[in-house]
């Protein structure tokens, strides 16, 4: 049963979105890719979420609002002041601040500190860490969780792929205890489930 808050906060998101449609220009996810996060969050019922490249916050209000939903937060990182900055206002403007804890720092060093656990992972930040991000992350995320990365591109399509990504690709491809598949309907996204 949804409530008159959510009613309202459904319709400021989705007339900020509407907007702001054609103005993300800070290699921000399309809108597709936006959709096919909050739809994994809501269909698995995630509430720890944790991102990594906020950039100024697209991919962000997709998440949050998938958590406005399940109850959950989003922790998102990025590196660079003036992007966080235009987030922390474009969170405000879409009426997601409090389901979103934004920080400014260099994931490199921030990933390994942050505590966890997170049953939900967009890794979307510098290509060439990658594999980093997942090895620092992969103990902290529960089972059952799932481990997401942007601009990846299956290994056979003649579409590549940033190369980090494809590394990227390869690696959780040979894990075990991670289902991986590929999802090339925007610009690319490895979805990997932890069994
Ligand atoms: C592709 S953009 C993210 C787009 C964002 N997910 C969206 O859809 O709106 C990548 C971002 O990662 C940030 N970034 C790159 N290296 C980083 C690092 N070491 N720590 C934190 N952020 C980093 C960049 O500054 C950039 O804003």
């Amino acid at each position: 049963q949804k409530t008159a808050k959510d009613i309202d906060l459904d319709s400021k998101v989705k007339t900020f979105l509407k907007e702001n449609n054609n103005s993300w220009r800070d290699m921000n996810v399309p809108a597709s890719d936006g959709q096919l996060l909050y739809d994994i969050i809501v269909e698995k019922g995630y509430t720890k979420a944790l991102e990594i490249g906020t950039s100024t916050g697209h991919s962000s209000i997709w998440i949050a609002w998938a958590l406005s939903k399940t109850g959950g937060k989003l922790t998102t990182i990025e590196i660079d002041e003036s992007r966080h900055k235009e987030a922390l206002a474009n969170f405000r403007e879409a009426g997601l601040s409090e389901y979103i804890d934004a920080r400014l720092a260099d994931a490199h060093e921030l990933v390994n500190e942050l505590k966890g656990p997170f049953d939900f992972v967009f890794s979307d930040a510098d290509k060439d860490w990658y594999t980093n991000y997942f090895i620092a992350v992969d103990p902290k995320l529960e089972s059952g969780g799932c481990f997401t990365a942007h601009n990846v591109r299956p290994l056979e399509s003649s579409r590549r792929g940033m190369a980090g990504a494809q590394e990227y690709l390869k690696y959780v491809q040979g894990l075990d205890n991670y289902t991986t598949t590929v999802d090339g309907s925007g610009s690319g996204l490895a979805i990997s489930y932890k069994n």
